[in-house]
């Protein structure tokens, strides 16, 4: 383990408490955190010496009257004055730089976790996922990267701060040393608070980006039903409650911070008092009260900022949280072993998918032959067809490949081997292209014209832009046959063994539907098709098995699904 890993894992431990994900992303992160540091370190000295040179040109020129000291500690003030501008500027540009690349891997991690949530595990709702890899992301970004600077720059000021000031009078430097136990104790106790309206403004904001999503999701549908009031309602409503949210956030926020201010007003009171008294004495001179007074001011900002680290802890915290369901909740695509290169059968023992209402379904399915996947609707035809790849979990039983548990094959194999068509299609914002290639391994323009020629959209596309045409989100400027076209056009590109067609010709007019078919018994010809079909011409294929899950045969005691043999299988 490298240095670096071992800094971060640290880190890690000691303000998370183990979310060991966020290891490799630190390491990552660490030498654009060091640049950051090192440029902040000497921006804190020359802030330090500021004082100490306003002393000087108060002691040693004005009440001295020397003009030439005048003249230099005010040239020296102006040179320091200048560095720190140009300090800042690169600082600050660095500090974005940094930022943005931490961000962007920590963004990537989550949403390749979210992309492979375990299908075991209950959804998220799209504006959960959204708010979580943008929103708790930032959060934990700033948090992390933000804490290193401001709790290195914070002790480097508040230890240099006070070294200058016991010089100047170390019986003045005990009043501001003895706020500091109040104010701890105040912000422990303060912070469970801050925890609890951190976690309140972050579900609102997921709920209000769940609300948002789904209404963009289906809006032609809410539009259609004259519903877009009511969700505008909705949305209003649901904004309400972040805003009411946010703003008892940010009283307590205002709140917790007017103490910590009101601290430093009354040490500062105390400071003038004592020091203006000493000087009005002839015990302690001007410039030395005006350098204390301004380190007093210095000390308060980091003092501050260390202890509102100790907040936005607890508030990183809500967030982490978040995060680390969305880790957790992840299924590694590669894991277990790869699916057999080829096979001869597809076995159900038993099998019954989620939520299905039918009886375990045992039946061999064999290369090369048609089945139908038959029975009413919600029966869990889908459910149980999707176990076959690993998108759904059964609930009991198995589903073998030659004999072997799909189980103990990874998910990305399974959906090699099997090309499975869901119910809704899928389509995305891009070009026809774009969208035939998706899945699969960057099939040529030649393969992609045969494969629309066999679902009758070659000459549709080439009265277009040919496979540059636009596809809008979701496919929303196509018809419902069309987009279930492109979508079958894309898996007959795949070079799987079993195929399964799930409602994949509802939408589609029932004479392209009989040469669609025809087309793909021709190009599927050795590999195990199955389809579910409520109507149409895909009911009249020549099915080597019938798979109906509604029918129970045998009376009560036999709770088999009827399979029914039709040819010689
Ligand atoms: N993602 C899901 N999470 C939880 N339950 C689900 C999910 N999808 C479907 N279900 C439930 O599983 C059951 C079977 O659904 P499934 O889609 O498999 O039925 P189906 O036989 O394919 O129906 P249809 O013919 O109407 O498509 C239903 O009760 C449904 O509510």
């Amino acid at each position: 383990m490298t240095t670096r890993q071992r800094l971060s894992e640290l880190m890690i431990r000691r303000v998370f408490f183990g979310a060991d994900w966020l290891t490799p992303v630190m390491a990552r992160a660490l030498p654009g955190t060091a640049t950051v540091l090192a440029l902040s370190l000497v921006a804190a000295c020359a802030g330090l010496a500021a004082p100490m040179i306003t002393k000087a040109v108060i002691d040693q020129g004005i009440m001295g009257g020397d003009m030439g000291a005048l003249l230099f500690w005010a040239a020296v003030s102006f040179a320091v004055g200048l560095g720190l501008v140009a300090l800042g500027i690169c600082t600050s540009m660095q500090h974005l730089r940094a930022s943005m690349r931490m961000l962007g891997d920590l963004r990537l991690t989550i949403l390749g976790c979210a992309l492979n949530r375990n299908p075991a595990m209950p959804d998220l709702t799209v504006g959960e996922v959204q708010t979580r890899i943008d929103g708790d992301t930032a959060e934990i970004q700033k948090f992390l990267f933000d804490s290193v600077l401001v709790a290195v720059t914070a002790l480097f000021r508040l230890a240099g701060g006070t070294v200058l000031m016991i010089l100047l009078d170390w019986r003045l430097a005990l009043l501001p040393l003895l706020a500091a136990p109040f104010e701890l104790w105040f912000l422990s106790w303060a912070r469970p608070g801050t925890q609890a309206r951190a976690e309140t403004v972050r579900t609102e904001r997921g709920g209000l980006n769940g609300q948002l999503a789904e209404t963009f999701i289906q809006v032609g549908g809410l539009r259609a039903l004259g519903a877009l009031n009511t969700r505008a309602d909705g949305f209003e409503t649901q904004q309400g409650a972040l805003f009411d949210a946010q703003a008892r956030q940010k009283l307590w926020a205002e709140s917790v911070g007017a103490v910590s201010k009101l601290l430093t007003a009354v040490m500062r009171s105390a400071v003038l008092l004592v020091g203006g008294w000493l000087v009005i004495r002839g015990d302690w001179q001007i410039g030395s009260l005006v350098a204390f007074l301004a380190y007093a001011a210095m000390m308060a900002g980091p003092l501050r900022n260390l202890l509102g680290l100790y907040h936005a802890q607890s508030r990183a915290r809500v967030a982490l949280a978040r995060l680390n369901e969305v880790v957790r909740d992840a299924a590694d695509p590669e894991e277990g072993a790869p699916c057999p290169p080829a096979f001869q059968q597809l076995g159900f023992i038993g099998a019954r998918g989620q939520a299905g209402a039918h009886a375990p379904v045992s039946v061999t399915l064999k290369a090369g032959s048609r089945v139908l996947v038959d029975g009413r609707s919600g029966i869990g035809k889908s459910q149980l067809l999707s176990a076959i790849i690993g998108q759904a979990p059964l609930a009991e039983g198995r589903i073998e490949l030659d004999g072997a548990d799909t189980a103990g094959f990874s998910m990305a194999s399974r959906r090699r081997a099997v090309a499975y068509l869901p119910q809704r299609p899928c389509l995305i914002r891009g070009t026809l292209r774009d969208n035939l290639q998706i899945g699969n391994d960057n099939p040529d323009d030649a393969a992609l014209w045969r494969v629309l020629d066999m679902v009758d959209l070659a000459g549709w596309a080439r009265g277009l832009s040919g496979l540059d045409t636009d596809l809008h989100e979701t496919g929303a400027n196509l018809s419902g046959g069309m987009r279930q076209r492109i979508t079958l056009a894309r898996t007959l590109l795949r070079s799987s063994q079993v195929f399964v067609f799930d409602e994949s010709f509802s939408e589609i007019d029932a004479e392209s539907c009989a040469r669609i078919l025809s087309a793909i018994e021709a190009h599927l010809a050795d590999a195990l098709c199955i389809f579910v079909a409520h109507a149409g011409p895909v009911r009249s294929l020549d099915f080597a098995r019938i798979v109906d899950l509604s029918v129970e045969t045998q009376g009560e005691d036999m709770r088999e699904p009827c399979v029914r043999l039709v040819g010689t299988g």
